[in-house]
């Protein structure tokens, strides 16, 4: 065990985030990424000598006695095809993807027989300190002692362990991961439909604004094939973005017509659903935190919004029979910021009552509702047909359109990341 030395095939954000922390612990790493990286990663990690830059996936596979692969999820099954047959006897293989129904397929169906099946997943990004965190492990294919190695091993990460089957994480994913971010993204979609920078404008800022506007942010400032992969490949996505996609369709239709009655009440009905049994608790997030991390100058006086974004939301969890809380355990940052401004919205009665009204009689939103209404749907069409390319295209246009704010904007949302998630951590 003291001697087992652990494989990276993929070495770009997280898999170098793995080594290094991994290195530190005093393992050592094989890595490499694609052929025509292998110079460029000698020279970046020369210093480190518990971590060795190895030519192709190969050479990693027949010297290491863990393998992870840290590749896009669109590329696994490729990936693991071209080198899975070289694994060392014995060894131990998983993938570090973030959705696991194509990755398992890919390693049982390349790997041979005698390899053992272990997966994981870090719930967070590459920047953010995986202490506290959610580490879900998979013991697919492996005896008790090769799960325990694994464990030992990923214990420097000093994440919280959770044990799941690959169908569970994906069910649960699905709306932690993809859900969450379909309604950022449809966000993001419907400012830039409007020519819009919200934290130029009034209503965009403050409180729960600036969550919204700082997650929405930070998922377009990343790289396309993260969101694509584990919405597109995860079997569970595609009916869980849909449910959102009709849930803001159904509740910003019976706003335009007008309908009170039945617009309070699916949304009364939904809030009872979905958060009963949490009333007590504390929330999750607080007044004071929220107004301090703004991209704009705060307006002397709060202006109202129908929040038709986490309404919808709350109505697809209840459509979906979802409670939200029982999802934690494989909870990301960004949804623990997802659901603390949802239940910050229902748990407060008269700021609900305020939006119901401002929802059903102030029309001055009705252009950033049909906006977001369209982008809803269109991500969730993209996401249905399986179309990278399509979600390649339409995600990396909205990101050029943000892209001269995304230095700024990250550096606030790191902030903004730490401090909340000091009380969210672990809840
Ligand atoms: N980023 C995040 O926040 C998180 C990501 N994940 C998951 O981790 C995985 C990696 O993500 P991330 O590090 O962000 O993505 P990156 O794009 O930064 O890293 C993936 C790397 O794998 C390389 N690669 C592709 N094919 C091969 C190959 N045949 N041999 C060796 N390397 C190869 C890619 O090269 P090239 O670019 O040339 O294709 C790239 O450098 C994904 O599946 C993602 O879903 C999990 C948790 C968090
Ligand atoms: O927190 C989020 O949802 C992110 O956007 C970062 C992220 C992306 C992919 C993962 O598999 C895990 C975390």
């Amino acid at each position: 065990m003291a001697n087992m030395s652990v494989g990276i095939i993929g070495m770009g954000d997280m898999g170098k985030m793995y080594a290094r922390r991994i290195s530190e612990a005093g393992w050592l790493i094989n890595a490499c990424d694609t052929p025509d990286k292998f110079e460029e990663l000698k020279e970046e990690f020369k210093a480190n000598e518990n971590i060795r830059i190895l030519p192709n996936g190969h050479l990693v596979s027949r010297s290491s006695d863990y393998i992870i692969y840290s590749v896009e999820a669109e590329n696994i099954d490729r990936v693991v095809a071209e080198y899975g047959p070289s694994t060392k006897l014995n060894a131990i293989v998983g993938g570090q993807t973030s959705c696991k129904a194509p990755e398992i397929a890919a390693l049982e169906k390349h790997l041979p027989p005698d390899v053992h099946i272990v997966s994981c997943h870090s719930l967070h990004g590459p920047g953010v300190n995986p202490k506290g965190q959610p580490l879900v492990l998979i013991k697919h294919r492996a005896s008790q002692e090769s799960f325990d190695r694994v464990e030992r091993i990923l214990s420097c990460l000093q994440s919280k362990h959770v044990y799941l089957t690959a169908n569970e994480h994906d069910r649960i994913t699905a709306d932690t991961q993809a859900v969450t971010h379909a309604a950022f993204l449809s966000m993001g979609g419907a400012w830039a439909a409007n020519r819009q920078f919200p934290w130029e404008i009034a209503r965009y800022i403050g409180g729960i604004e600036n969550i919204k506007i700082n997650v929405m942010m930070r998922i377009y400032s990343n790289k396309w094939h993260v969101y694509a992969g584990l919405a597109i490949m995860n079997p569970s996505a595609k009916e869980q973005i849909r449910q959102y996609a009709t849930s803001v369709t159904e509740l910003f239709k019976l706003m335009l017509a007008g309908n009170r009655d039945e617009f309070t009440r699916r949304i009364k009905y939904a809030g009872e659903r979905v958060f009963k049994g949490s009333e007590n608790q504390d929330l999750l997030l607080r007044d004071d935190v929220l107004d301090r991390f703004s991209l704009g100058e705060l307006p002397p006086e709060r202006v109202k919004n129908n929040h038709l974004s986490l309404l919808a939301m709350v109505d697809c969890w209840s459509q979906l029979g979802i409670v939200p809380y029982h999802h934690m355990i494989c909870s990301t940052p960004l949804f623990r910021l997802w659901l603390g401004i949802t239940e910050y919205l229902f748990k407060k009665p008269d700021l609900l009552e305020e939006v119901i009204d401002t929802a059903i009689n102030d029309n001055t939103f009705r252009s950033d509702d049909l906006e977001f209404t369209f982008a809803a749907r269109d991500w969730s069409e993209r996401v249905s047909l399986g179309n990278f390319d399509g979600y390649r295209k339409k995600f990396e246009e909205i990101q050029q359109y943000f892209a001269p704010r995304f230095p700024e904007a990250t550096a606030l949302g790191n902030e903004m990341i730490e401090t909340i998630l000091e009380k969210t951590v672990g809840s």
